[in-house]
């Protein structure tokens, strides 16, 4: 016995010897950030995983550069590249786009989207993409969404706040984004009304299904991919919760699905997205590079996958604006005075602007510079999409010289984007919509285009660009113009850990007439 552990305590210490020289050999030729000794970079991503954002803007800021590199404990094999350099996203997003997919990890991760346009890579993406394009170009679908955007506004959301301002009461304005944009995603992409938004502010399993679903995919980044993974062969926890969402989210898309082809064959005429692809599909046969589904699953990851792309967006991107607005009384005068003129040239046109409250037609706040300018400056500050990530195919050398080998998974925070001051300026923190307009008023799209990377650049760029600006501007117009937005004092505002930029608490607001 004796001689037994004679021979294993050397062994033993041998094998401490080698995992320390390696341990020691990592640190020493790791470029990561704030290294530990086996962790790696792990403690201080722990450490900070309830501000991922905010942390790597302190971490561009105090290294005065572009990109870092954060690791994984020894052995994880867990290697991120992370940047905000200008060049390197152009490279990567644009230039050498083939070369960083997404990669069979992100579908995993997001597998509750399925097969859909999010989670596709390669030649079924480019046919998905081919066919959103197709749909969201049409003129038919463009008046369909300024149509919807202002039907929502004008019969559910104005009445709340005109409900909301008479009675004196508060509000959670965050949810009444969301609630908006599930109002406009049902009707955009089955034909139906929501109705989520009214003065009742009803309980809805389907909206409560796809939060539950983006809670449970944000979770899965946060640990690594075999425990998540047993929780749910276990059903445990988060994946639980997560099978139960999928399950009432499956049962009402293939309940509409069946619905629409029902229709169709009946030869009822609907124009949404859903009828759209219905139509498409029928030259499915055509294109071998679709996933081998059934057509009701294909349909199914279609239309989950837009309905996620649209809806958090929207309401993330409404939410930050009417935030910003509240805490900035300039922009908010500028924005409303630019809303009377146009307000006042409609009243001499049109009987139906002569009485309070005001909603305009999409068409007429196109030309709403100011407020097309202070809409980009929220969506600079806190993009709805804070994070894209991708991965590595072959090892390449990215513009500002960081060498890149396969297999790393590539971070690209635009919200860290927005807010260098080499990028935009010693005052890139303040929201300044002049920034996005010229010396005569107009709008200095050139000068900003190029780095203003919150929709997305490249192949994969944002579909739902210019449907997005149509909806924030229904619903600020509205809003601005009718209404002054209070934010209850004393009220801690900062990002919520999602995909999706959310205020971490309610945004409790009180809703006054204004007075013109
Ligand atoms: C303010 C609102 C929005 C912002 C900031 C935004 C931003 C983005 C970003 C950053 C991406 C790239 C995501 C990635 O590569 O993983 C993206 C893709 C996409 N967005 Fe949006 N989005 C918005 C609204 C919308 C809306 C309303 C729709 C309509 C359904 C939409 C449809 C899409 C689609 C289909 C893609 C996938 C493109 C592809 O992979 O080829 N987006 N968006």
């Amino acid at each position: 016995m004796d001689a037994l552990s004679n021979s294993y305590i050397p062994a033993c210490f041998m094998l401490f010897i080698c995992f320390l020289s390696i341990a020691l050999f990592l640190k020493k030729t790791s470029q990561a950030i704030d290294y530990w000794l086996f962790l790696g970079s792990f403690p201080s991503v722990v450490m900070n995983s309830n501000r991922i954002p905010d942390w790597f803007t302190e971490v561009f800021t105090s290294l005065g550069r572009g990109s870092f590199f954060v690791d994984g404990p020894i052995f994880s094999n867990l290697k991120y590249f992370v940047t905000c350099h200008h060049q390197n996203i152009e490279y990567i997003l644009k230039t050498n786009f083939n070369n960083f997919p997404k990669g069979p990890d992100f579908k995993q991760v997001f597998s509750p989207l399925g097969d859909g346009i999010f989670n596709a890579d390669s030649e079924s993406w480019r046919v998905q993409r081919r066919m959103a394009h197709t749909a969201f170009i049409s003129a038919e679908f463009k008046n369909l969404i300024s149509n919807i955007s202002r039907q929502v506004v004008e019969d559910q959301l104005v009445p709340l706040l005109v409900h909301v301002a008479k009675t004196g009461s508060t509000i959670d304005l965050q949810e009444v984004c969301s609630r908006f944009a599930f109002d406009v995603n049902m009707n955009a992409i089955f034909g139906l009304h929501g109705n989520y938004l009214s003065t009742e502010l009803p309980s809805n399993d389907l909206a409560e299904a796809i939060g539950d679903v983006q809670e449970a995919v944000f979770f899965r980044h946060t640990m690594p991919m075999f425990v998540w993974k047993l929780m749910r062969l276990f059903r445990i926890g988060r994946e639980r919760e997560l099978l139960k969402a999928v399950k009432t989210i499956d049962a009402h898309f293939y309940e509409h699905i069946s619905q629409k082809q029902k229709h169709l064959i009946q030869g009822v005429k609907t124009f949404d997205l859903l009828s759209s692809y219905i139509n498409e599909e029928l030259n499915r046969t055509k294109i071998p590079s679709l996933p081998p589904k059934n057509d009701d699953e294909f349909l199914r990851d279609s239309m989950l996958s837009l309905f996620v792309a649209g809806k958090d967006t929207i309401a993330s991107g409404l939410i930050w604006f009417f935030w910003l607005v509240s805490k900035t009384p300039s922009v908010e005068k500028k924005i409303s005075e630019e809303l009377e003129v146009l307000l006042s040239s409609k009243m001499g046109q049109l009987s139906e602007y002569h009485e309070w409250p005001w909603v305009f037609h999409s068409d007429d706040t196109n030309g709403l510079v100011y407020l097309h300018a202070a809409l980009c400056e929220s969506l600079r500050l806190y993009p709805p999409v804070p994070i894209n990530s991708k991965t590595v195919l072959n090892e390449v050398v990215l513009p500002d010289g960081s060498l890149i080998k396969p297999g790393t998974q590539v971070l690209i925070p635009f919200y860290s984007v927005g807010r260098m001051p080499w990028i935009w300026g010693e005052d890139c923190l303040e929201f300044k919509p002049e920034r996005w307009m010229d010396g005569d008023g107009k709008l200095a799209r050139h000068e900003n285009a190029a780095k203003f990377f919150t929709f997305n650049i490249g192949p994969r760029t944002c579909l739902g660009k210019d449907m997005s600006f149509t909806q924030l501007k229904a619903v600020a117009a509205a809003v601005l113009l009718n209404f002054h937005v209070e934010v209850l004092e004393g009220q801690h505002v900062c990002p919520k850990p999602a995909i999706t930029l959310h205020m971490k608490k309610d945004l409790q607001v009180k809703i006054h007439k204004r007075v013109i």
